[in-house]
This record gives C-alpha cells, structure tokens and sequence, in this order.
C-alpha cells in the first residue's frame, strides 16, 4: 500500500488544471505501461485516458471514472510532497481519485476479473467539464459501461466511512460570470461618471435576495460569488468591473428559476446604473442522481462489511460533472471519509491517506461481487 501512498504524493505535486493535464496523463500512462498488458487496452483521448481491462467471462462492462485536475489554489499544507506548480494544488481530492483508480487497475490487471472493467481519468471537472464530452467519444460508445462507479473524498468524515444515498447526491450547478461596463473618470467627479465598482456590489447585495426571497424554502439553492475584479487605480472611477460565481439547485427546474430572477436583478442594474451587463453562465453540470437498485444494493453491501462504516447521507450542494455520466448509465457515486481539519477547495485540505487503501480494498470486493452476479 505503501507504493499507492507514493504514487498519491507524486500526483499531488503535479496539479494542473482542466484540459492542461500533460504532466499527469503522462504520469498515469508511465504508470500504466508497467502493469502486465495481457489483459489491458490502453486508449487517449485529449489529456484524459480510457483503461479496459478483459474479464474472463464478461457479462457485462464495470465503469469506474476518477478526475484529474487541480484547483487554482496556492498550497498551504506545509507537507514535503507539496505541489510544484506555483498558484495550482489538487485541493478537492483528485490525486486521490486517481490513485484509488490505479490501485484497482492494478490489482485487477494481474487477477482474474469476471466482468470487463473501464476506468476513465477524466480531465476538467472542476471546469469547464470532462465528462460529458468523454461520453460523446468513439472509445465511449465502444466501451460503454453498463454500470458506471466513483467516488469523492469527504474530509468531514472519518476514515473507514463510506457515505451515500439513493437520488439525489449533487446539486445542479451552473457557473456565473457578470461583467458590467459603464463610464470611468476622475474619482473627483463621481457625477460625469458610471462607476461600475459601486453597480458591481449593488449586484452582490440583490443576488442575496435570490435565495433569500425567491427559492422555496422547503427547496434549496445556492449563488456564490467567489471573485469581484473592477477598476485600476484608487483615484479613478471604474469603467468595468467582473463578478464570478457559481449557482447551486436541487432541480434543474429551480435552475432555470434562479437564472430568470438573476437576470431580472441585472436588468435592474442596466438601468439603474446606465450601464451595460452581459452574463455568461460557463460550464453547467447536471446533478449526480443515484440509480437507485444499484445504490440500495452497494450499500447493504458496504454495511456488510466490518472495516468500514456506511452513512446514509443527506444530498450536498456541490457539483460534478460525473452527473452526465449517471444521466446515460445507471450507476453512483460515494463519499470517501478522509479526516481532514480544512475540507474542499482549501488551500490547506490534509486527506488522511489511510483512505486509500480503504477505497481500493472497498471497491475490489464490490467490484468481484458484482462478477459473481
Ligand atoms: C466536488 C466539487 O467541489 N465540485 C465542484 C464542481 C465545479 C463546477 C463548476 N466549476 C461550478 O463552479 O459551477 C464544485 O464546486 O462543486
């Protein structure tokens, strides 16, 4: 296991973000090619790789996706095996993701496996989206799993916790940019002046007012803004200013809701700034919703087993683009507890690596299971 440990490390200090992942593609394949081949099929397909492996007497094809891409987050961890990549760090998981999907292949490439394994290292999930177009490739529609696998660490769990549920797992995200163009001028004469900095956070403010007033309360959604850019100087009025963000619904019905209002809310902003907004909504991600006989089913299973802990968990606001992949092919996904004081996205995010072996162990008993069907 020790080796796994190693391979996670290596991977973590090669972040790189979405549809730039040379240096782990390259890792992954180097990996790869060292494995016994009888029984392996390697293919490419932009930075991502398709992984088959040949089942002795298949009945059907197992799926298994693991992402690949960092964040743009500078590393604060202190660890020794810190990123190399100055301003990138893999701080939602994906090295461990990856690592989990090397370990399986390799355990299955030098034992017996009854049904064909796919494993798909899928680039760009944290944007602008690998997996739907992965889906739409050739090699796709060739391999085409007929139950589809992954996992995603959860750092407010414990290791040795496994939690899911049926349904609902993801939220529906959408991504949210909003730039305003108005008039710039000296900051001493506000009056001959559009001043996009003071339209950007009037628009912050009445965003709060989507959620807060127009969202059932019994349903549930989410506008983050994480990023407001404006302006040049101190002493000059911005003529521009960027807000971006992301929107979270539990419906894709409450997405289109949510967007109507939000355009409302710019509208308003033209007008009462005398300015002009565009708004782009980037990469939208359906939600994750798991099949629910294979759900109910993988989860007596983990609740049989004594080294780890099953949680039936609520659905989380967070997105994955895994989503498209459960919209074709039944399948789910799981949180993978791994014990860390900073969670997603922070630049501080320790995973306890004892959870990869935890996975690997998981999923090669499921994955043997499920060929004895
Ligand atoms: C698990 C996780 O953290 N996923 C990301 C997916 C990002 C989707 C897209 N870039 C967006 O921001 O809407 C998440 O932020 O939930």
């Amino acid at each position: 296991m020790d080796s796994f440990i190693q391979v996670r490390r290596d991977l973590h200090k090669i972040p790189e973000l979405g549809y730039q992942e040379y240096k782990t593609q390259k890792y992954l394949l180097a990996y790869l090619k060292n494995l016994p081949q009888e029984n392996l099929e390697i293919r490419t397909w932009k930075t991502g790789i398709f992984v088959k492996i040949k089942g002795q007497s298949p009945r059907k094809t197992i799926g298994y996706r693991a992402d690949m891409d960092g964040l743009p987050i500078t590393e604060e961890t202190g660890y020794e095996f810190t990123s190399e990549h100055a301003g990138q760090m893999h701080a939602c998981g994906h090295d461990f993701h990856m690592t989990i999907a090397l370990g399986l292949i390799t355990h299955f490439a030098q034992h017996p496996v009854m049904d064909d394994l796919v494993f798909m290292f899928q680039p760009a999930e944290e944007g602008p989206g690998g997996a739907e177009p992965m889906l739409r490739t050739d090699i796709m529609k060739e391999w085409k799993p007929d139950l589809v696998l992954a996992l995603h660490i959860a750092p407010e769990y414990p290791v040795g916790t496994i939690a899911t549920k049926e349904g609902l797992l993801f939220a529906n995200t959408s991504e949210l940019y909003i730039d305003l163009k108005g008039k710039g001028g000296h900051a001493a004469y506000p009056h001959l002046t559009n001043d996009m900095i003071v339209a950007a956070c009037s628009l912050v403010t009445q965003l709060q007012t989507i959620v807060a007033r127009n969202v059932d309360p019994l349903d549930s959604a989410v506008v983050t803004v994480g990023k407001i850019t404006g302006g040049t100087v101190q002493n000059i009025i911005a003529e521009n200013a960027r807000i971006e963000g992301t929107i979270r619904t539990l419906s894709p019905e409450s997405m289109i809701k949510v967007k109507r209002r939000l355009e409302a809310i710019v509208n308003g902003i033209e007008v009462g700034y005398e300015c002009k907004a565009s708004i782009d909504y980037g990469a939208m991600y359906h939600q994750v919703y798991n099949e629910s006989t294979l759900t109910k089913e993988f989860m007596e299973f983990v609740s049989r087993m004594n080294e780890v802990e099953l949680v039936e968990c609520k659905e989380a606001m967070t997105g994955e683009d895994f989503g498209y992949m459960l919209k074709e092919i039944p399948g789910l996904m799981f949180w993978l507890g791994v014990s860390s004081e900073y969670g997603l996205h922070h630049s501080k995010l320790k995973p306890n690596e004892r959870a990869i072996e935890t996975a690997i162990a998981l999923l090669i008993r499921y994955i043997e299971y499920k060929g004895k069907e």
